[in-house]
């Protein structure tokens, strides 16, 4: 449903690749293969012997790619000669239809026609639209085939392989296979003089790609256009999660305990869900606050015992010695004690260390805190992390915390995301069940939207 807008936009492109692929056009030699490959092998081995024993000797089972490709077309350039004579006469016609007749010399013509004819075994359709455009354009045209033409001239004559010029496109056909002819030539004179060498050198591999990389489009576009696709799916994925973290965690920070304990009850994948964007979120903070908890707690006994409460995928158990009785809404870990932690299932004065690490969350703040009063040992240490803007009032949230029967040990407000407090148990809670304590209402900690 999300996806259709861009799926739209997405596909003109692969309409327009289409008659690229389609369009017939002879295999490359590495599509041919098995015996019809070992059998267009033989023929062209053939062929370049008639034709090379004039030249040079060729060298048996050294066939390139490139050298196999260009005996593969050397009998069609005859083939087809005629086809591509006509095809000459019939742009040429179309060209003085079009605009100013194209004024090629009569030899110029010829070597054009050769060279029109090798494309139309390449068969490019865009090359023949340039065609056509330049010879609505006969000053550029002109110019450019001016100027390959001497140039093939000079080329043949130095024995170097003719260079183009970045201005002229037109001639690019002829350019191409000229400097094949030029590198072909170079071969056989290398393969005469050192029959061992190597077909083809990395200095020979053109710089300008031959005729047939136009078609190299068509083939990764389908590819790129998939992975535009996945991309795309997956983004849609991820805004998706997104969404139902940020809805999860304001019903968690929104509702009693009780209803977040329905929630995950009622669909455990969103815990898992919640938990992802939980992490991909703290990931971003300079210092998760349970890192500083643990290092806190590593200065003090092993023995300490400690009560985790919304203990998430037990981090602070993994990195004390401590034994850690770990709470939680729903279970990530083994050591997970699935319970809401308004009533966790421990003995009265049974553990040393209280811990509530980003988990004060649902509207029953008071709950949480009066639980882990009942649990602590007289003397037993509280210790509170979360995030600082959830504080509208922090002499606010200490004094209401005292109600309950602590006394503030420290507080470090010195953390750019979040506040740490350290109470001591002094007793049991000062105030009864029906005092309002406005300080712990605190702000929801919700997540804008990216
Ligand atoms: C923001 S996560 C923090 C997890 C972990 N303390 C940490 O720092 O990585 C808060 C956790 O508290 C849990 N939680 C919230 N309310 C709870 C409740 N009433 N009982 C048990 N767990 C609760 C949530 O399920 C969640 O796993």
């Amino acid at each position: 449903m999300f996806e259709e807008p861009e799926w739209a936009e997405a596909a003109p492109v692969a309409t327009g690749l289409r008659p690229v692929i389609s369009r017939p056009r002879p295999a490359p030699p590495s599509q041919i293969k098995g015996p019809k490959r070992r059998q267009l092998l033989a023929t062209l081995r053939a062929l370049e012997a008639a034709s090379l024993s004039q030249q040079a000797p060729s060298l048996p089972d050294s066939d390139s790619e490139e050298e196999v490709e260009r005996k593969k077309k050397q009998p069609k350039r005859t083939s087809f000669a005629r086809a591509s004579v006509e095809s000459g006469d019939r742009r040429k016609k179309k060209c003085r239809k079009q605009g100013p007749p194209c004024r090629d010399s009569e030899g110029e013509e010829v070597e054009r026609k050769k060279k029109v004819g090798k494309r139309g075994l390449v068969g490019s359709d865009s090359a023949e639209e340039q065609r056509k455009r330049k010879c609505q354009n006969p000053a550029q045209h002109l110019n450019s085939v001016d100027q390959t033409d001497s140039q093939i001239q000079k080329s043949s004559a130095t024995n170097g392989p003719p260079k183009s010029s970045p201005e002229s496109s037109c001639p690019k056909p002829s350019h191409t296979l000229t400097r094949k002819q030029w590198r072909n030539r170079q071969k056989n004179k290398r393969r005469h003089k050192n029959k061992f060498r190597p077909a083809q050198a990395p200095d020979q591999v053109p710089a300008e790609a031959p005729t047939e990389e136009t078609e190299v489009p068509s083939v990764s576009k389908p590819d790129s256009h998939e992975a535009r696709a996945e991309a795309l799916r997956a983004r849609m994925a991820q805004r998706l999660d997104g969404a139902r973290f940020r809805y999860l965690n304001e019903q968690l920070y929104s509702t009693p305990s009780s209803a977040a304990q329905r929630l995950f009850q009622e669909d455990p994948e969103a815990f898992l869900l919640y938990h992802r964007g939980f992490q991909s979120q703290v990931k971003k903070w300079p210092l998760h606050p349970v890192d500083r908890i643990a290092r806190d707690l590593r200065h003090r006994p092993a023995s300490l015992v400690v009560a985790d409460f919304g203990c998430g995928d037990c981090r602070l158990a993994s990195s004390i010695r401590n034994p850690v009785h770990c709470f939680d809404l729903a279970s990530l870990d083994p050591r997970v004690t699935v319970c809401d932690m308004a009533q966790v299932p421990l003995e009265d004065e049974s553990v040393d260390v209280a811990v509530f690490c980003l988990s004060l969350m649902g509207t029953n703040i008071r709950d949480f805190l009066e639980e882990a009063n009942r649990v602590l040992k007289p003397g037993g240490l509280l210790k509170v992390a979360e995030v600082s803007s959830r504080f509208e009032d922090v002499r606010n949230f200490l004094g209401a915390v005292s109600k309950l029967g602590f006394k503030v040990i420290s507080k470090d407000l010195s953390n750019s995301h979040f506040f740490l407090f350290d109470f001591q148990k002094t007793g049991p809670p000062r105030v009864g069940p029906k005092a309002q304590l406005s300080g712990l209402k605190l702000q929801p900690c919700l997540y804008k939207r990216r």
